[in-house]
Protein backbone atom coordinates (compact mmCIF):
# COMPACT_ATOMS: atom_id res chain seq x y z
CA UNK A 1 0.00 0.00 0.00
CA UNK A 2 0.82 3.72 -0.69
CA UNK A 3 -0.06 5.55 2.12
CA UNK A 4 -0.52 9.21 1.27
CA UNK A 5 -1.31 12.05 3.86
CA UNK A 6 -2.83 15.45 2.37
CA UNK A 7 -0.98 18.32 3.60
CA UNK A 8 -3.00 21.06 2.27
CA UNK A 9 -6.62 21.46 0.70
CA UNK A 10 -5.92 21.21 -3.05
CA UNK A 11 -3.53 18.57 -2.74
CA UNK A 12 -3.75 15.69 -5.19
CA UNK A 13 -2.62 12.02 -4.27
CA UNK A 14 -0.28 10.55 -6.61
CA UNK A 15 -2.01 8.66 -9.80
CA UNK A 16 -0.82 5.95 -12.40
CA UNK A 17 -2.43 5.70 -15.59
CA UNK A 18 -1.04 1.89 -16.23
CA UNK A 19 -0.77 0.39 -13.01
CA UNK A 20 1.66 -2.65 -13.06
CA UNK A 21 3.14 -1.20 -16.30
CA UNK A 22 4.02 2.34 -15.70
CA UNK A 23 7.15 2.30 -13.12
CA UNK A 24 6.42 5.56 -11.33
CA UNK A 25 3.44 7.31 -9.57
CA UNK A 26 2.68 11.02 -10.88
CA UNK A 27 3.22 13.57 -8.43
CA UNK A 28 1.25 17.23 -8.59
CA UNK A 29 2.01 20.30 -8.32
CA UNK A 30 -0.05 21.93 -5.26
CA UNK A 31 1.36 25.90 -6.57
CA UNK A 32 1.56 28.05 -9.35
CA UNK A 33 5.19 28.90 -9.65
CA UNK A 34 7.57 30.30 -12.44
CA UNK A 35 10.73 28.11 -13.74
CA UNK A 36 13.28 30.84 -14.93
CA UNK A 37 16.23 29.31 -16.77
CA UNK A 38 18.39 27.69 -15.09
CA UNK A 39 17.64 28.53 -11.43
CA UNK A 40 16.74 25.45 -9.01
CA UNK A 41 12.96 25.85 -8.02
CA UNK A 42 11.66 23.51 -5.35
CA UNK A 43 7.68 22.92 -6.33
CA UNK A 44 5.48 21.58 -3.29
CA UNK A 45 3.10 18.87 -3.61
CA UNK A 46 1.19 19.34 -0.51
CA UNK A 47 1.60 15.59 0.39
CA UNK A 48 3.52 13.23 2.56
CA UNK A 49 3.94 9.50 1.43
CA UNK A 50 4.51 6.33 3.63
CA UNK A 51 5.37 3.18 1.46
CA UNK A 52 5.45 -0.54 2.43
CA UNK A 53 8.73 -1.28 5.25
CA UNK A 54 12.17 -0.53 3.97
CA UNK A 55 10.55 1.15 0.81
CA UNK A 56 11.71 4.39 -0.49
CA UNK A 57 11.30 6.59 -3.54
CA UNK A 58 13.16 7.77 -6.96
CA UNK A 59 12.25 10.74 -8.29
CA UNK A 60 12.36 10.81 -12.56
CA UNK A 61 11.63 12.89 -15.33
CA UNK A 62 8.76 12.75 -17.17
CA UNK A 63 9.42 12.87 -20.63
CA UNK A 64 6.82 15.69 -21.54
CA UNK A 65 8.22 17.73 -19.21
CA UNK A 66 11.67 16.72 -19.75
CA UNK A 67 11.17 17.43 -24.17
CA UNK A 68 10.09 20.98 -23.12
CA UNK A 69 13.28 21.56 -20.94
CA UNK A 70 12.53 20.84 -17.62
CA UNK A 71 14.24 18.17 -15.57
CA UNK A 72 14.47 18.03 -11.62
CA UNK A 73 17.97 17.73 -9.37
CA UNK A 74 17.58 15.50 -6.40
CA UNK A 75 15.22 13.12 -6.24
CA UNK A 76 15.70 10.37 -3.50
CA UNK A 77 13.10 10.01 -1.32
CA UNK A 78 13.77 8.07 2.13
CA UNK A 79 11.91 4.94 3.12
CA UNK A 80 11.83 6.99 6.94
CA UNK A 81 11.22 10.37 5.23
CA UNK A 82 7.58 12.24 6.21
CA UNK A 83 8.07 15.09 5.02
CA UNK A 84 6.07 17.21 2.17
CA UNK A 85 7.62 15.83 -1.25
CA UNK A 86 9.38 18.92 -2.63
CA UNK A 87 10.33 18.03 -6.19
CA UNK A 88 13.57 20.11 -7.19
CA UNK A 89 13.02 20.97 -10.96
CA UNK A 90 15.39 23.28 -13.14
CA UNK A 91 14.39 25.21 -16.48
CA UNK A 92 17.67 23.70 -18.79
CA UNK A 93 16.42 26.18 -21.49
CA UNK A 94 18.69 29.25 -22.39
CA UNK A 95 16.97 32.61 -23.24
CA UNK A 96 17.96 33.59 -26.93
CA UNK A 97 20.22 37.23 -26.23
CA UNK A 98 20.13 39.84 -28.70
CA UNK A 99 21.56 43.72 -28.79
CA UNK A 100 19.02 46.42 -30.18
CA UNK A 101 20.80 49.35 -31.44
CA UNK A 102 19.36 52.63 -31.84
CA UNK A 103 21.03 55.05 -34.66
CA UNK A 104 20.07 58.98 -35.67
CA UNK A 105 19.97 60.19 -39.22
CA UNK A 106 23.27 60.48 -39.23
CA UNK A 107 23.73 56.66 -38.22
CA UNK A 108 25.32 57.47 -34.53
CA UNK A 109 24.55 55.25 -31.65
CA UNK A 110 21.84 56.56 -29.50
CA UNK A 111 20.55 53.83 -27.28
CA UNK A 112 21.96 49.68 -27.03
CA UNK A 113 19.71 47.77 -25.05
CA UNK A 114 20.48 44.02 -24.37
CA UNK A 115 17.58 41.98 -25.08
CA UNK A 116 16.49 38.34 -24.14
CA UNK A 117 13.61 35.55 -25.32
CA UNK A 118 11.31 34.94 -21.83
CA UNK A 119 12.27 31.23 -21.51
CA UNK A 120 10.34 31.06 -18.25
CA UNK A 121 8.27 28.42 -17.75
CA UNK A 122 4.98 28.37 -15.41
CA UNK A 123 3.85 24.95 -13.41
CA UNK A 124 0.68 25.83 -12.38
CA UNK A 125 -1.61 24.05 -9.61
CA UNK A 126 -2.53 20.78 -10.43
CA UNK A 127 0.04 19.84 -13.07
CA UNK A 128 1.71 16.64 -12.93
CA UNK A 129 5.27 17.72 -12.43
CA UNK A 130 7.21 14.36 -11.90
CA UNK A 131 7.22 10.69 -11.65
CA UNK A 132 7.87 8.34 -8.33
CA UNK A 133 8.86 5.05 -8.37
CA UNK A 134 9.08 2.82 -5.45
CA UNK A 135 12.57 1.78 -4.93
CA UNK A 136 13.26 -1.13 -1.71
CA UNK A 137 16.42 0.39 0.38
CA UNK A 138 19.23 -1.82 0.61
CA UNK A 139 21.53 0.23 2.94
CA UNK A 140 21.54 -2.06 5.79
CA UNK A 141 24.36 -3.96 3.57
CA UNK A 142 27.63 -3.93 6.00
CA UNK A 143 30.21 -2.68 4.06
CA UNK A 144 33.67 -4.34 3.79
CA UNK A 145 36.64 -3.46 2.87
CA UNK A 146 38.58 -6.11 0.32
CA UNK A 147 41.21 -6.38 -1.80
CA UNK A 148 39.97 -8.29 -4.53
CA UNK A 149 36.52 -7.88 -6.58
CA UNK A 150 34.84 -10.73 -8.36
CA UNK A 151 35.86 -11.03 -12.14
CA UNK A 152 33.28 -9.66 -14.42
CA UNK A 153 33.03 -9.43 -17.94
CA UNK A 154 32.73 -6.14 -18.01
CA UNK A 155 35.59 -5.37 -15.86
CA UNK A 156 36.96 -2.03 -14.80
CA UNK A 157 35.64 -0.48 -18.69
CA UNK A 158 33.29 2.00 -18.99
CA UNK A 159 32.55 5.76 -20.08
CA UNK A 160 31.56 4.47 -23.59
CA UNK A 161 33.96 1.77 -23.61
CA UNK A 162 30.77 -0.67 -25.41
CA UNK A 163 30.60 1.68 -28.36
CA UNK A 164 28.10 4.85 -29.10
O1 LIG B 1 13.91 15.78 -4.47
C1 LIG B 1 13.82 15.56 -3.25
C2 LIG B 1 14.88 15.01 -2.54
C3 LIG B 1 14.73 14.80 -1.18
N1 LIG B 1 13.55 15.12 -0.56
C4 LIG B 1 13.37 14.83 0.87
C5 LIG B 1 13.15 13.33 1.07
C6 LIG B 1 14.47 12.82 1.49
O2 LIG B 1 14.33 11.68 2.32
C7 LIG B 1 15.02 14.03 2.26
C8 LIG B 1 16.51 14.06 2.32
O3 LIG B 1 17.01 13.97 0.99
P1 LIG B 1 18.54 13.65 0.73
O4 LIG B 1 18.98 12.51 1.56
O5 LIG B 1 18.73 13.59 -0.74
O6 LIG B 1 19.14 15.02 1.28
P2 LIG B 1 20.56 15.35 1.88
O7 LIG B 1 20.99 16.59 1.23
O8 LIG B 1 21.47 14.17 1.81
O9 LIG B 1 20.13 15.72 3.35
P3 LIG B 1 19.92 14.83 4.67
O10 LIG B 1 21.13 15.14 5.49
O11 LIG B 1 18.65 15.37 5.26
O12 LIG B 1 19.82 13.39 4.26
O13 LIG B 1 14.54 15.17 1.57
C9 LIG B 1 12.50 15.65 -1.26
O14 LIG B 1 11.41 15.92 -0.73
N2 LIG B 1 12.67 15.85 -2.61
Amino acid sequence: MLKVKLLHPEAQPPTVAYAGSDLGFDLYSVEDIDLPPGVPVKVHTGIAVEGPPGCGFVLGDRSSMASKGVTYAGGRIDAGYRGELLVCLVNVNQPVYALKVDRDHAGAIQDVQLTHSDVTIRIRKGDKIVQMSPFQAQTTLPVVVVEDLAESDRGAKGFGSSGR
